[in-house]
């Protein structure tokens, strides 16, 4: 590979990113589709004049996009919501766009140049401020003082219904612009499914702190002893949006109580010690449960008395307790049997070390990890979304020609979501992950979800096929890949073993809809067609989307399922 010359700056490498072809899914790429697709609706048009006064008017040249000068402040009119939650407004000519973070469609705003893009057609710049809101702008709805200003969140000015409406476009653009497919095997997407929780649902959060100003010189680089600390506390937070400057963040709303408590002690405890960090670091704060059952005298057998330290007792649950007052642990026989529980005490508590067990509980499954490994971020939705899947994994109706459907393999399976929320449905599953510490972490979650039908692997995804023993026609895959989707190893092999059904869970759907059609378009002797594609709001306030496609193997005899 050609090395990048020395002198070449981060803004030409920006330059280039930007006009690089969209099939990575990145965010540059996803906004450079929408600048394009919003220039071309108002290309000026190649035509001959129809009119005289046409004519006259055309023997004037057309005015052509004079680019402002950096950090000078312009006036735009929002046009549409970029699938990157930023707004979209075009030039008086109509032939560039600039891209103003924080507004919605009908705001006119005061924004600041910062970045020209000559050759993606756009500019990006910094919101200042709303000179005329649109109708649809709730600026009451806002509920944290740094929004405009923190690169979290983009939309919380949107009511939740338009959030949802514009997830919705999101997948859309998505399966139109990464799918390479034609719009008839696209199916409509469905109604985004909201989150019960909007605010409040987060349950990891990872601000951070720079290090002292001047403390990485050279010779602090080679020896430690030479890094100074802090004179002051630094600010603790998150990225202002558009730049790498952190800005001190006291409290994040999206984040659920035990983690924003966390964050509070953190940042206390920072203060205190402020002088003694000579590196920048991360604060790492993950929400863990502690369930506890309640004791109801007249519908559960005690067997034993509560100790004051909440050690263990035994009991027997056999019923809701309305007027619980008391509380005991619960016996390790009734919990491996994974009772759904009618009452039961869910303490949270926050967790700052990664390499510590963060336990989490999904339809009354317990999922125990390393707090620093991979877990769903948006607890509050995932019953929702687990019973989704649930429904969707299998065919609504069996034809007589096929056999039915009795393995699953979870490829990505993390510590096990779904291999153990949707083991019932299977005679077999298996999960295969790529880290280590969550296979060990899947294994400990089955056993103590007393679920024997599962294995797990660690290995590479495409490493699976060398493995499986499972008839594919007999096979559902479930993929939930990281942000850039499936390599295309991955999706020839799953070709050419070719189960009955995929469904292809992801929290990046362009790169999703690109694999997607991959699949579509299959190899001679496996294909699929897309039966389902819906959003789920797993992140609230923000321009992500969760995106799920159920997928089914078109040329199984007798596809009429
Ligand atoms: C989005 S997470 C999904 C985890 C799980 N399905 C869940 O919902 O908890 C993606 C997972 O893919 C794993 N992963 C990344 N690259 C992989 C690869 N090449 N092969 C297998 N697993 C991989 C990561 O370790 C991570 O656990």
């Amino acid at each position: 590979m050609a090395k990048r010359p020395y002198h070449q700056s981060k803004s030409a490498k920006r330059q280039k990113n930007a006009a690089k072809p969209a099939n990575d899914g990145s965010n540059e790429q996803v906004l450079l589709l929408d600048v394009k697709s919003l220039l071309s609706r108002y290309k000026k048009v190649e035509r001959p004049a129809e009119t005289l006064e046409e004519e006259n008017a055309r023997a004037s040249p057309l005015p052509v996009h004079v680019p402002p000068e950096r950090f000078s402040e312009i006036d735009v009119k929002i046009s549409e919501l970029s699938s990157t939650g930023d707004g979209l407004g075009l030039s008086s000519t109509l032939d560039h766009v600039y891209v103003v973070p924080f507004t919605i469609p009908g705001d006119f705003v005061r924004a600041k140049v910062v970045t020209y893009f000559p050759q993606a057609g756009y500019t990006l710049t910094d919101f200042i401020r709303v000179i005329s809101p649109a109708p649809q702008r709730d600026d009451s709805l806002v509920k944290c003082p740094y929004f405009s200003k923190c690169a979290g969140c983009q939309i919380q000015m949107l009511p939740y219904e338009l959030q949802l409406q514009h997830k919705r476009s999101i997948v859309e653009k998505a399966y139109r612009n990464f799918s390479s497919l034609t719009p008839e095997v696209i199916p409509t997407i469905g109604e985004t499914i909201g989150s019960p929780l909007q605010y409040g649902y987060r349950t990891k959060l990872t601000p951070h702190f720079d290090g002292p100003p001047g403390s990485m010189t050279r010779k602090a680089k080679r020896d430690p002893l030479e890094r100074k600390g802090f004179k002051t506390v630094p600010p603790i937070g998150f990225n202002l949006k558009g730049t790498r400057k952190i800005i001190d963040i006291e409290d994040c709303p999206i984040g659920t109580d035990a983690v924003r408590e966390g964050l509070q002690r953190e940042r206390k405890d920072i203060a205190a010690d402020f002088a003694k960090y000579t590196k920048g670091a991360t604060i790492f704060l993950r929400e863990s449960t502690l369930r506890r059952p309640k004791l109801v005298a007249n519908d559960v057998t005690v067997e034993s008395a509560v100790h004051g330290d909440g050690e263990k007792t035994s009991t027997k649950d056999t019923g809701p307790s309305p007027d619980a007052t008391n509380e005991i642990s619960i016996k390790n026989d009734v919990k491996h049997t994974n009772p759904l529980r009618s009452e039961y005490i869910d303490e949270k508590t926050c967790i700052t070390d990664q390499r510590a067990i963060s336990t989490e509980y999904i339809d009354n499954f317990e999922f125990k990890n390393t707090a620093g490994a991979f877990f769903q971020n948006n607890n509050s939705i995932l019953p929702k979304f687990t019973a989704y899947i649930r429904e969707a994994i299998l065919p609504t109706t069996q034809i007589t020609q096929a056999k039915p459907i009795k393995y699953l393999i979870d490829a990505y399976c993390g510590s096990g979501l779904f291999t153990i929320t949707l083991s019932s449905l299977f005679q077999s599953s298996m999960g295969i992950d790529i880290a280590g510490a969550s296979i060990v972490a899947a294994k400990a979650n089955a056993t103590a979800n007393n679920i024997s039908n599962a294995s797990f692997m660690t290995a590479d995804a495409s490493k699976l096929f060398e493995h499986v023993k499972y008839p594919p026609e007999e096979t559902v895959v479930i993929i939930d890949p990281p942000r850039k989707g499936c390599d295309d190893p991955f999706l020839q092999q799953l070709l050419r073993f070719g189960p009955r059904r995929v469904v292809y869970v992801s929290c990046n759907v362009h790169t999703q809809a690109r694999d997607v059609g991959v699949l579509v378009e299959g190899v001679e002797g496996c294909r699929y067609e897309i039966e389902r594609l819906q959003g789920f709001d797993f992140f609230p306030q923000t321009g992500h989307v969760e995106g799920v496609a159920i997928l089914a193997r078109s040329d199984v005899a007798g596809k009429a399922e």
